[in-house]
């Protein structure tokens, strides 16, 4: 008999979602758009750190509620707003029925760190709602309640790598010849991506007229870094890893440049930050490489953990009940 609050004999089990951080290994940023959002082309690459999600029944009525275990869990709102919450809204709203559910979230995503934690846990809220309530969800409908999530969202769902078009929502999965070694450098507090695409505009207003905002061009994924992926190789990655949003990040929170040094001089093939930042990315030639990168940038104290980490790593998965 489960002891689990709220459980009858009758009620189904737990489901456990696993799911993965995302590194951009290009970040191409267009103009501002009439929504709010800029066109991207966008190569997000999926590692091996990972969110665990845990649906648990809830009494008829109840409607959702989440708890956050880990090392930022104070810093993710438990009310409506929290991602993985909305996701449950989502899904019950699309099906018509009410979003009763406990969710838990094991966190170990830096949150506001650029690695899409947020939109981690409403793609594994999403599938295991959809599993927890036997709303079998076609997939194709599973990506459009993601996009209305958040631009990261449908990446969280599908992980690997692939192309966003768009504003990063729309996927085209792409191959990789094998696994990249990675350390991740985690600041010490957030940036709001809102802010960072805010301030990428104003740099590009500032430099001058001919260069704002709608005199950038359209954004378009690099063949050569494609390449690169599709190869597995490192050093060609490395050389053409690029963020548009770099140097907003780096000028809201100049102390980032010293880490991306820090790490480069430590024996990185190259450094860059990961999407909207703060955390910075270091790609390495091996594991072992990835170690002592990792190990230079805690003992210089430019962060507050470093953690190495592999990709590509597999979108959201059903942990248990076993499949
Ligand atoms: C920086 C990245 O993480 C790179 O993958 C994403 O572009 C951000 O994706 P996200 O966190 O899922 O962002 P969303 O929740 O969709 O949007 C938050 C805010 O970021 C800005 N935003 C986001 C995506 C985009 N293509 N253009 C934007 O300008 C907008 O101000 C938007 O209101
Ligand atoms: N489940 C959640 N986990 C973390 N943050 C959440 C969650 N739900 C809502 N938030 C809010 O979203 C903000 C952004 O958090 P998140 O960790 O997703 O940022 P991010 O990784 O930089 O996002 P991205 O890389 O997709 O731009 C947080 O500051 C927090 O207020």
């Amino acid at each position: 008999m489960s002891t689990t609050p709220g459980r009858s004999a009758a009620a189904p089990a737990p489901v456990t979602v696993r799911v993965p951080a995302k590194v951009n290994v290009q970040l191409a940023v267009g103009g501002l758009r009439p929504d709010g959002f800029h066109d991207l082309a966008n190569v997000f690459l999926a590692v091996d750190l990972y969110d665990e999600v845990t649906a648990f029944p809830a009494e008829p009525g109840e409607g959702p509620s989440v708890t956050c275990l880990g090392p930022d869990a104070d810093r993710v709102p438990l009310d409506r707003t929290n991602l993985a919450v909305r996701a449950a809204d989502a899904l019950a709203l699309r099906h018509g029925r009410s979003p009763d559910v406990r969710l838990r979230i094991r966190k170990e995503i830096p949150v506001a760190g650029g690695m899409a934690g947020g939109s981690a846990d409403a793609a594994g809220a999403l599938l295991a709602c959809d599993r927890l309530w036997g709303t079998r969800t076609p997939r194709e409908e599973l990506l459009a309640i993601c996009a209305e999530l958040g631009s990261d969202v449908p990446f969280s769902l599908v992980g690997g790598a692939a192309l966003g078009r768009g504003r990063g929502e729309l996927l085209t999965p792409l191959d990789v010849g094998g696994s990249f070694h990675w350390v991740f450098a985690v600041a010490e507090g957030g940036l709001s991506t809102p802010a960072v695409y805010r301030e990428c505009d104003r740099l590009r207003e500032e430099r001058g007229p001919g260069a704002g905002a709608d005199a950038v061009p359209a954004p378009e994924a690099s063949p050569v870094l494609l390449a690169a992926l599709r190869c597995g190789d490192a050093k060609l990655l490395a050389a053409n890893l690029s963020n548009d949003l770099q140097p907003a990040a780096v000028s809201l929170l100049p102390a980032l440049d010293d880490t991306l040094a820090v790490g480069t001089r430590a024996g990185a093939l190259a450094a860059l930050v990961s999407g909207s930042g703060p955390t910075c990315a270091f790609l390495a030639e091996d594991a072992a490489s990835a170690t002592e990168v990792a190990r230079v940038l805690r003992a210089e104290g430019v962060c507050r953990a470093a953690r190495t980490a592999t990709g590509p790593a597999p979108g959201a998965t059903v942990l248990s009940p076993a499949q």
